[in-house]
């Protein structure tokens, strides 16, 4: 009897050394890191550095890095204009996919790099266009919320961090600090997950020696679906279904009448609970005070405990991550991109690694369909599928 492992539960299908998330403990470390630590104590480009090159960096390393990462900030008017023709209605993670796509189409580097090598990508080129995506992807989710809101776009600041500057240049000014805090927790507890479905998928395509770019265009499609990160967007869908703290017992009703999913709860991996969550719990708390939005505490709270002694099931980063997003002033459909512009540093550390050591993934299934039969010569087609 073959075993089979449906959805890969329980599987370990290779090594990494770039994040582990422990089962046991509900823990989340970053090349052996609290991400809980990191979050407290470092920038998102102090950790985009750790993922990829394995330590944190120096001064002047951090220096060196932010000086590229501001000068790479600007977005290639060909990428814009190819956005400017998707429809208005489009989802912005389908303009983002198409953006990225774009920049892989006109990365000249590519094209002179030998298919049939064993560095067919060499890695210091990934490295940058890594890079580039980390700069540029804040910049694209940018464009395409003022475009929708009717607004002309705002060009980079190379004086301000990677976090003020993607909030300045969606919203035109620079908020809070408290603002842009919770902004930069959030980026860093988004970025890295070992082997979750986007991820795996960028190895996957990474592993036929296929470009870092399609990997990352892969990773994308995989993240839009709302069992993964689109889960961030349906949470605050489910908010403003509820409307209020009072209706959640009957809103939870229904959900499970219709046996529908509650988007937020739930993780492959994290029985207890996601180890993340009272880190960006505690940044939206700060913006709930900010904001003075009581309401939606209320809400957050009366939800996770109806889910609690109905389903026993515990929320998941998206959770909090929707109504922190949603109270920074961005459109729902772009909370999604959000998660992007973070996992892009993750995806690209494991294409990398990936490259590093490939095996083409390519598992076995177990065929179910009909027995061998013989195609008889003149037999109407509608006979033979019968
Ligand atoms: C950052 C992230 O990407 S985290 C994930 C974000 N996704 C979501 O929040 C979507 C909602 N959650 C889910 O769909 C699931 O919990 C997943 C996809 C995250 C994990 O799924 P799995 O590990 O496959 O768990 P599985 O689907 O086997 O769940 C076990 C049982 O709990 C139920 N269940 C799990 N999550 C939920 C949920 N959010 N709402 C209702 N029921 C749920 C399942 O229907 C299943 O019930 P069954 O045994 O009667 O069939
Ligand atoms: O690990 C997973 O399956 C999903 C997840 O939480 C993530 O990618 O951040």
């Amino acid at each position: 009897m073959t075993d089979i492992h449906k959805g890969l539960v329980g599987v370990v299908v290779d090594e990494t050394a770039i994040s582990e998330v422990s089962t046991e403990t509900s823990a989340l470390l970053y090349r052996g890191y609290p991400a809980h630590d990191l979050a407290d104590q470092c920038s998102f480009e102090e950790v985009a550095f750790l993922l990829w090159h394995g330590e944190l960096p120096t001064a002047q390393q951090l220096a060196e890095f932010e000086t590229l990462e501001r000068s790479l900030r600007g977005l290639d008017p060909v990428v814009k204009d190819v956005i400017d023709t998707l429809p208005l209605a489009a989802h912005p993670m389908d303009v983002l996919r198409t953006a990225v796509s774009v920049m892989g189409a006109r990365d000249a580097s590519l094209r002179t790099a030998p298919a049939h090598g064993r560095t067919a990508d060499a890695s210091e080129n990934n490295q940058r266009r890594a890079l580039e995506l980390f700069a540029q992807i804040p910049a694209v989710v940018a464009y395409d919320q003022r475009r929708r809101r009717g607004l002309h776009a705002v060009e980079p600041r190379d004086d301000l961090g990677y976090s003020a500057n993607f909030l300045h240049m969606v919203f035109g000014e620079v908020p809070d600090l408290v603002v842009v805090t919770a902004f930069d927790v959030s980026m860093i507890m988004y970025a890295e997950h070992s082997f979750n479905a986007s991820t795996f998928t960028a190895r996957v395509i990474t592993s036929t020696r296929a470009d870092l770019y399609s990997a990352v265009v892969g990773a994308i499609g995989a993240l839009k679906g709302p069992l993964h990160g689109g889960a961030n967007e349906a949470v605050m869908q489910a908010f403003a279904e509820i409307g209020s703290a009072n209706n959640v017992g009957r809103w939870v009703k229904d959900m499970l009448t219709h046996k529908r999913l509650i988007m937020g709860f739930g993780h492959r991996v994290y029985k207890d609970g996601d180890s993340r969550v009272p880190t960006l719990k505690a940044a939206l708390d700060t913006l709930i005070e900010e904001y003075q939005r009581q309401d939606i505490a209320e809400l957050y709270d009366a939800l996770e405990s109806s889910v609690a002694d109905a389903l026993g099931l515990k929320p998941n980063l998206d959770y909090p991550s929707g109504p922190a997003y949603h109270l920074m002033g961005f459109d729902t459909a772009t909370f999604t991109p959000l998660f992007a512009a973070s996992r892009v540093v993750g995806w690209t550390a494991h294409i990398m690694e990936q490259q590093q050591s490939n095996a083409l993934i390519r598992p076995l299934s177990l065929y179910t369909g009909p027995p061998e039969r013989a195609v008889s010569a003149g037999e109407p087609l509608d006979d033979q599928a019968e």
